[in-house]
């Protein structure tokens, strides 16, 4: 893969790289239901992730999100329904074989081994693009040592286009909030990825770190080129970020389009105003 491209914060020295010509390719999720013991979590859903695009997925609470995201990184199965990544069928497959497609994600509650630094937490998500075996690692051949350093480069590129450089050797687990999603961020975009699965990436940070976050996802999108998919409570992170929005509400998908377009839907504000916690663009402002 290419370089990276300029820093989400729009770092002037930074250099803008490219993705291969054609980009990704969409992630087409078609007629998807889930069932856990006779409650029916998705009912038959269906939407398009467009290439290079910010696609989120929101709803009032219980409305399926979760479970769309779990069947999206194949941590659940759907009962019925496909979901696709161009040509290649990702229904049934398990979370890493999915992950190794291309397809990474970071998660809701921090996932990050306690006392590793940042670098090594962020070199974790080289592991799949790793060629040098166990062997020739634990006897530090030189070609392993050569492919640790390539990794590690690639770390330190991927830490300044998060805005980590100069934390690379702290303990991950010794940042502020904020910074250690941005380390969950980074893992995962070491995995090369073309689609980039985000479970409330900026829940619980403070308004300065949201905007920061929000930004960083921005430039993955514009400067990478990565397609990603955005489960998120707060509005005015989706309204600012999303190309498009898909709105499930008990299960079903009950709108879908432009952010602008399901703010003014009648369904829309109905189903958030039936969970009694405001209108779809309450927080539109975060
Ligand atoms: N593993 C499971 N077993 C049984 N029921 C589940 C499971 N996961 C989710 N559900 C149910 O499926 C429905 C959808 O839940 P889900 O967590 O996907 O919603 P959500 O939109 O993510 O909600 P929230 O915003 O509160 O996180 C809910 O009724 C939930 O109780």
């Amino acid at each position: 893969m290419s370089d990276l491209g300029r820093a989400a914060d729009g770092h002037p020295e930074r250099t803008v790289g490219h993705r291969d010509e054609q980009g990704p390719p969409p992630l087409t999720v078609t007629d998807v239901t889930v069932r856990f013991a006779g409650l029916t979590a998705l009912d038959s859903v269906s939407f398009t992730v467009e290439p290079g695009s910010v696609h989120a997925v929101i709803g009032p609470n219980g409305a399926g999100k979760s479970t769309c995201f779990n069947v999206l990184s194949g941590v659940y199965r759907a009962t019925s329904g496909s979901v696709r990544l161009g040509a290649t069928e990702l229904t049934g497959l398990a979370p890493h074989r999915i992950a190794a497609l291309g397809v990474a994600r970071t998660f809701q509650n921090l996932a990050l081994p306690p006392h590793a630094t940042v670098a090594d937490s962020m070199l974790l998500g080289r592991h799949r693009l790793t060629r040098a075996g166990f062997l020739a690692t634990g006897l530090r051949l030189p070609s392993a040592a050569r492919e640790e350093r390539r990794h590690r480069a690639r770390v330190r590129e991927v830490a300044e286009f998060v805005g980590l450089a100069g934390d690379l050797d702290r303990p991950a687990g010794a940042l502020p909030y904020g910074k250690q999603k941005l380390v969950e961020l980074g893992r995962a975009l070491c995995m090369e990825p073309t689609v980039l699965l985000l479970d409330e990436p900026v829940a619980g940070m403070t308004a300065d770190e949201r905007r920061r976050t929000a930004a960083v996802v921005a430039g993955v999108r514009d400067s990478l080129g990565i397609s990603i998919v955005l489960v998120e409570h707060d509005m005015g992170v989706v309204m600012r970020l999303a190309d498009a929005v898909t709105v499930l509400d008990f299960g079903r998908r009950i709108a879908g389009g432009t952010p602008a377009q399901v703010q003014s839907d009648e369904a829309v504000v109905r189903a958030y105003l039936g969970e009694g916690t405001g209108t779809a663009n309450e927080e539109a402002t975060p």
